[in-house]
């Protein structure tokens, strides 16, 4: 079968929790609802950075990927769970599961406690994890920032099309357009995707040619953001600039425990606290950032 290509806005979710930090699962499906009809965004990234995914456990992970593929089924366009993991066998467990609930795509990050020497290592990593969800399209997920492994990621493309014959591309979170270009480059001649996931900075990363983006900032400017990529689309450069520059150097650019304040704010649905060693944000600080962009939404 001939995957569906991933392309556009996909949110980085949140991963709700009640007030006594356990998963909270009777969100997902307003979750979801909210995602499509307010934001215009129709795929998701779960249980990756903006979902705290390292700070869960592997079962309150595969009950989040079960309840989002379930929730999801004929309104999502594409669920991508991400399965990485400090220890192999768990990403492999992760991965098995995805496949059997129906997920669209795996995505993993390096291994950071003992990191990969070289993109051998790390190319050799992602093909074991593959291997439970040999028919999943597989991302590889760069992100050197919060894992500390930066190699470069076109090294890790080169030749992994060899070793992982469900490769499909590359969620990219870093700053080096140089090395994001030569991803974008070395992708097309295979027809993967290169997904941003620096949402402040997506409009350099666009000029480049990338496929889409993934990030936290979907979730509450996905329409926002989506009149950017149209403009783009249009030639409309004016515009597009608006649209990156104005909201994200207001908005955007904070961590996750700010950001899920925010996004309960803005979007009433009950985000709950992040999970320690993250501290919840202040509401007051939240509430004043929450203002900003409805105010900067209301006249979009
Ligand atoms: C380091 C980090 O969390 N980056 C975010 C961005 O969306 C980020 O929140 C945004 O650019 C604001 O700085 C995403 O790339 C992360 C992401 O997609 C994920 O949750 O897996």
């Amino acid at each position: 079968i001939t995957p569906v290509k991933l392309t556009g806005l996909v949110a980085a979710t949140f991963t709700p929790l009640t007030t006594e930090g356990e998963i909270n699962l009777s969100v997902i499906g307003p979750y979801i609802d909210y995602l499509k009809e307010k934001q215009n965004v129709k795929s998701v990234f779960i249980n990756g950075t903006t979902g705290e995914g390292c700070s869960l456990t592997v079962d309150e992970r595969k009950q989040l990927a079960a309840a989002w593929c379930q929730h999801g089924k004929g309104k999502l366009e594409q669920v991508i769970v991400h399965v990485g993991c400090m220890s192999i066998k768990d990403s492999q467990e992760l991965a098995r599961h995805a496949a059997s609930i129906g997920a669209d795509g795996i995505a993993v990050i390096s291994p950071s406690y003992f990191k990969p020497i070289n993109a051998d290592a790390l190319r050799l990593f992602i093909k074991e994890v593959s291997a439970f969800a040999p028919d999943l399209p597989m991302y590889y997920y760069h992100i050197p920032s919060m894992t500390g492994v930066a190699l470069d990621a076109a090294d890790v493309l080169n030749g992994i099309e060899q070793m992982i014959p469900s490769f499909q591309g590359v969620k990219y979170t870093g700053t080096d357009l140089r090395d994001l270009g030569q991803c974008v480059c070395y992708s097309q001649s295979h027809n993967w995707s290169v997904m941003f996931g620096v949402d402040e900075q997506l409009l350099g990363a666009l000029v480049l040619g990338v496929h889409g983006a993934v990030g936290s900032t979907y979730n509450y400017l996905g329409r926002i953001v989506n009149q950017m990529l149209a403009a783009f689309d249009n030639g409309n450069h004016m515009q597009t600039r608006a649209l990156q520059v104005h909201p994200s150097s207001h908005f955007a650019c904070f961590d996750v425990s700010v950001n899920k304040q925010v996004m309960s704010e803005v979007s009433g649905l009950a985000m709950g606290p992040p999970r320690l060693p993250l501290l919840p944000c202040p509401v007051s600080k939240a509430q004043a950032i929450a203002q900003k962009i409805k105010d900067f939404s209301q006249g979009h």
